[in-house]
C-alpha cells in the first residue's frame, strides 16, 4: 500500500524528525528518504534519481535548502471544506542522463557551471541537486530577487551581507560583520542561479571577500560553487552608456578558472517540441537568426491567438512602466470592486524584496492572475499557471476563488514564503500567492514556462532580450508577436560566443 504523508507547521528539522519516526514505526526501519546528506560523509556517486523515486511514496517535509512551502488552505471548492494545511514537496520531472551526469559531479563535490539554451532544464536540474546536498552548509541564491525567491534562496547580495556595497574594501567590511561572517563561514557550497547577470567585478569582490572572511588561500575560500545560467540571455544590469561598457561577463573575471573546475552543457530541449521552432530559437540564441527566420516569425504569430477559454496571453514587455501600465489599465477597466490583500511580514524587511508576492496586492472578479508559487503540483496549480478571479469567498477573511486554465476552481489560501539563510529563517511572508497576470517585464519573465504568450520587443535594447522573451513560449501555437522584432535584441555578444566557443574542448 502506498500512503503519502503531508507534513507541516513545524521547523524542517521538527519535521524531519516527526517523518523519521513515523518512517520507523511503519517499516521498523531507520532508513531516512529524503535525508541531507551529512556534510562530513564524503561525497560518493549520486543517488538523485533514488531520492526522486523515494520521495514519491515517502512522508514528505520541506524541500531543502530553503524551500519552504506551507500552504495556509489552497482548497479545491469541489473537495472538503475543512481548512487544509498542508506541505508541498514539488514533484519533480526524473533527470535526463546528461542532466545526471551534470548532479553527479556536483555531488561529487566539484565546482561547476552548467549551462545550455533556454528550456534544457536547468532550473529542474538545480532543484534535483538542491534536495541532494546538505540543508545546513548549501545557500541558493541567484542574482535577481525573482529568481531566488523561485528557489527559496536569497539574492547573491543578501548572503554575502554586502547591502549596496560597491567596493572591495566596503564589501569585506560589511561581509566581516558577525552574522555574515557565519553565512560564509558555514557555507560548504554556494548556489548562484542566473549567472549571466552577475557582474565580473562582483564576482571577483566576492571571491576576495570569501578568501579574507574564511581565512583561506582556496579559491572563493574553499566553498564549492554551483552555477547555473545560459550569458546568451540576460546579461548584467547596466545603467547609461558608461556603465554597459564597463560591465563584463562573470566568466571574464580572473578568478572564473580558477574557481570553476567544470563547465558542463546541457544540450536536449524539453520545453519546447516543435522542432522548427527550437531550430529558430537556437539561430536567434547566437545571433545567427536570418530574415527569413524573421519574416516567418513576424507573419506567422502576428494572428491573434485563439482565446475561446478566455484566458488571455500573458503579454511580455521590455519596459516595467507598460507592465504596470497594462495591468493597472485592465485591472481598472473590470467593473466591480476591488479587494485588497495586505502581506503579513516578519523578519527582516529587505530580505523580502526577494519574494515573489507583494506587499500589498489588489485583485477584482474577473482579474486575470497567475499563481507565484508551486500550491498543488499534482492537481496542476504550480508557479505561473494562469487562471482568472471567479469571486471572492469567507467573511472575516476573504479569499479569491480562481478558475484556472486547467479547469479547476480553486480558493486560492493564503501562502508563507520562508526566506532563509542556511537554516536561519530571516524573514516570512504571508500572502496569497497570486499576481496580475495580463503583463510581464521580459526581465521578470526569465526562467519561466508560459503555454500563451504576447510578445512586444519593439523597444528591446539588449542582446538576448528577444531570445528570452520568445523562448518562454512552449509552442509556436500559443506566441503572438505584436509588431516589429527590434534587430538590437537579436545581437549575440561576440564575448559570449566566443567563452561559448570553448565549452566544448573543456570539461
Ligand atoms: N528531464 C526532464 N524531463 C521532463 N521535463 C523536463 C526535464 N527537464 C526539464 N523539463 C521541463 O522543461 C521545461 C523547461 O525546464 P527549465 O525551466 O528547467 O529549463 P531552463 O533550462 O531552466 O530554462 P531557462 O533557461 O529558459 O530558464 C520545464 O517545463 C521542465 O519541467
Amino acid at each position: 500500500m502506498l500512503a503519502q504523508v503531508l507534513l507541516s507547521g513545524g521547523e524542517p528539522l521538527h519535521l524531519e524528525k516527526l517523518r523519521d519516526a513515523i518512517h520507523q514505526s511503519i517499516t521498523g526501519s531507520a532508513r531516512r528518504p529524503l535525508a541531507p546528506r551529512d556534510p562530513n560523509v564524503p561525497r560518493g556517486p549520486s543517488v538523485l534519481g533514488k531520492r526522486k523515486a523515494d520521495s514519491m511514496g515517502a512522508p514528505s517535509v520541506s524541500g531543502a535548502s530553503g524551500i519552504s512551502c506551507s500552504s495556509l488552505g489552497a482548497t479545491a471548492t469541489s473537495g472538503s471544506a475543512a481548512h487544509r494545511k498542508q506541505e508541498v514537496l514539488e514533484e519533480l520531472a526524473p533527470l535526463s542522463v546528461e542532466q545526471q551526469s551534470i548532479a553527479d559531479r556536483v555531488v561529487a563535490g566539484h565546482s561547476v557551471f552548467f549551462t545550455g539554451c533556454a528550456g534544457t532544464g536547468k532550473s529542474l536540474l538545480l532543484k534535483h541537486i538542491l534536495r541532494a546536498l546538505p540543508q545546513a552548509t548549501t545557500y541558493v541564491t541567484a542574482s535577481t530577487g525573482l529568481a531566488a525567491s523561485v528557489l527559496g534562496g536569497t539574492t547573491l547580495n543578501a548572503f554575502a551581507g554586502i547591502g549596496r556595497a560597491s567596493d572591495l574594501e566596503s564589501m569585506t567590511k560589511m561581509a566581516s560583520r558577525p552574522d555574515a561572517a557565519q553565512r560564509w563561514r558555514r557555507a560548504t557550497t554556494l548556489i548562484i542561479d542566473e549567472i549571466s547577470m552577475v557582474d565580473a567585478t562582483l564576482f571577483e569582490h566576492l571571491e576576495a571577500v570569501a578568501r579574507h572572511v574564511r581565512r583561506s588561500k582556496a579559491p572563493f575560500g574553499g566553498i564549492q560553487l554551483v552555477l547555473t545560467g545560459d550569458f546568451h540571455q540576460l546579461p548584467p544590469v547596466a545603467k547609461g552608456a558608461a556603465a554597459m561598457a564597463a560591465r563584463r561577463f562573470a566568466f571574464e573575471s580572473e578568478c572564473w578558472a580558477s574557481c570553476v573546475s567544470s563547465c558542463m552543457q546541457l544540450k536536449k530541449v524539453f520545453r519546447q517540441a516543435d522542432r522548427d521552432f527550437i531550430d529558430i530559437l537556437a539561430r536567434m540564441r547566437s545571433g545567427a537568426c536570418t530574415s527569413q527566420d524573421l519574416r516567418e516569425l513576424e507573419a506567422g504569430c502576428s494572428r491573434s491567438l485563439d482565446l475561446s477559454d478566455g484566458i488571455l496571453p500573458t503579454m511580455l514587455f521590455t519596459h516595467c512602466e507598460d507592465v504596470e501600465a497594462v495591468n493597472a489599465q485592465r485591472l481598472a477597466e473590470l467593473p466591480g470592486d476591488s479587494v485588497r490583500f495586505a502581506a503579513q511580514d516578519t523578519g527582516r524587511t529587505e530580505a523580502l524584496q526577494a519574494c515573489q508576492s507583494k506587499a500589498s496586492l489588489e485583485l477584482k472578479a474577473g482579474a486575470q492572475v497567475m499563481l507565484t508559487r508551486n500550491v498543488a503540483p499534482g492537481r496542476g496549480l504550480v508557479n505561473g499557471a494562469r487562471g482568472i478571479v471567479q469571486r471572492f469567498c469567507g467573511t472575516s477573511i476573504r479569499l479569491p476563488v480562481v478558475l484556472f486554465a486547467n479547469g479547476l476552481e480553486t480558493t486560492v489560501g493564503k501562502e508563507r514564503w520562508t526566506i532563509r539563510s542556511g537554516t536561519a529563517v530571516v524573514a516570512t511572508r504571508t500572502q496569497v500567492p497570486l499576481a496580475l497576470g495580463w503583463a510581464l517585464s521580459v526581465h521578470k519573465s526569465q526562467g519561466m514556462t508560459l503555454d500563451r504568450v504576447e510578445v512586444n520587443l519593439a523597444k528591446a535594447f539588449e542582446a538576448g532580450m528577444a531570445y528570452v522573451a520568445l523562448s518562454r513560449a512552449r509552442s509556436l501555437k500559443g506566441l503572438r508577436i505584436s509588431g516589429i522584432i527590434n534587430a538590437r535584441s537579436l545581437r549575440a555578444d561576440p564575448k559570449v560566443l566566443a567563452f561559448y566557443a570553448t565549452l566544448g574542448s573543456r570539461r
